[in-house]
């Protein structure tokens, strides 16, 4: 676009910025509770709303109490949620079978908000992490995350969050081939109406260190995640990772972390113009939060302006810790 203006004094740009009214007709974006999905963590037990330290105003909830704030989210107009599980290092295994049990604490929340509010749209998250004695997103063989065996689990993983009523499937654990593999699983089920959002430009990035305190994953992590998620310094790499999953079979996709990263959403927006969502992790998160909390900004306003960023940047929507807190502002 060339913008066309007029020289000074005809063009006056401050014209349009001299009242709230005049500033709201002129106003490009604006950020919705509809454009929310809110990530939440789920723990065994009942009744349970244990804090997690690196994330102030964040608990892992038991089932029960997950389907009620499930309940009071929707209410305040958040249309999703994401589920998380947390694992103690006991329960967690080499072969990851808990991954797809239909059992598992991720598939009895999905089923418990489906129960309680069930025009809710419920998401997942697919990757072997949370179940996983190394703490990696896939399967360890001497000392390799391997690819083609971890996508058969990440299959069954998926079907049985399917099958227990999820209605967006979140491959967040970048194999190569895992998007084509659960459309083909997911078709031949009958599962026609879930959806795939795929994490599909996932850097290898260091905000997520509060998020595997919060999931019991930080202690179980063996080495790092460099040989799977991205490089931050690509960028390229992101609009091929991108135009690989949208072909073969994702309804969305995702760019992760949020704000650093808002020139890969316009770049990924601008070239494919699919549903494009952002996650503004856990370490954007707790940064904002423990600033606020020292009374050095202001935690609303930068929250709102945080998220307004991202649909600036061209993201329909935004995965975020303070959908619920920010839901009643908007
Ligand atoms: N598959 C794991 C997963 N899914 C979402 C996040 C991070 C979310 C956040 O930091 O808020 C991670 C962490 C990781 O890749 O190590």
């Amino acid at each position: 676009m060339i913008p066309t203006l007029a020289s000074f004094p005809a063009t006056r740009l401050r014209r349009a910025r001299q009242t709230p009214a005049i500033r709201g007709l002129v106003r490009e974006n604006t950020l919705k509770a509809e454009d929310l999905i809110w990530p939440v963590f789920v723990r065994d037990g009942e009744g349970i709303e244990e804090p997690v330290p690196s994330m102030p105003g964040v608990v892992r909830h038991s089932v029960d109490r997950v389907a009620e704030a499930a309940r009071r989210a929707f209410d305040l107009g958040v249309p999703a949620i994401c589920i998380f599980p947390y694992t103690a290092q006991e329960a967690r295994t080499e072969d990851c079978a808990m991954a797809w049990s239909p059992d598992n604490i991720a598939n009895r929340a999905i089923r418990a908000i489906k129960a309680a509010v069930p025009e809710m749209a419920v998401m997942t998250d697919v990757a072997l992490d949370p179940y996983n004695i190394n703490g990696h997103d896939g399967f360890v063989v001497d000392g390799e995350i391997v690819n083609d065996r971890t996508v058969e689990a990440l299959v069954k993983m998926s079907l049985a969050q399917a099958d227990a009523g999820a209605d967006i499937i979140g491959p967040s654990d970048m194999m190569d081939g895992r998007i084509g593999a659960i459309r083909t699983a997911l078709e031949a089920a009958g599962h026609q109406r879930v959806m795939i959002l795929s994490y599909a430009a996932k850097y290898a990035s260091a905000f997520y260190g509060p998020f595997r305190d919060a999931v019991g994953a930080s202690g179980a992590l063996t080495g790092d995640k460099n040989t799977y998620q991205m490089d931050p310094a690509n960028s390229d790499e992101a609009l091929r990772l991108v135009a690989r999953d949208l072909s073969e079979g994702a309804d969305m996709v995702m760019v992760k972390p949020g704000l650093p990263y808002l020139d890969i959403c316009r770049r990924v927006k601008d070239q494919f113009g699919a549903p494009t969502f952002a996650y503004q992790v856990s370490g954007e998160y707790a940064m904002i939060m423990a600033a606020a909390q020292n009374g050095w900004i202001d935690g609303d306003k930068v929250m709102v302006e945080s998220l307004l960023a991202f649909k600036r940047a061209g993201c329909d929507g935004i995965l975020t810790y303070f959908a619920p807190k920010v839901a009643p502002l908007l």
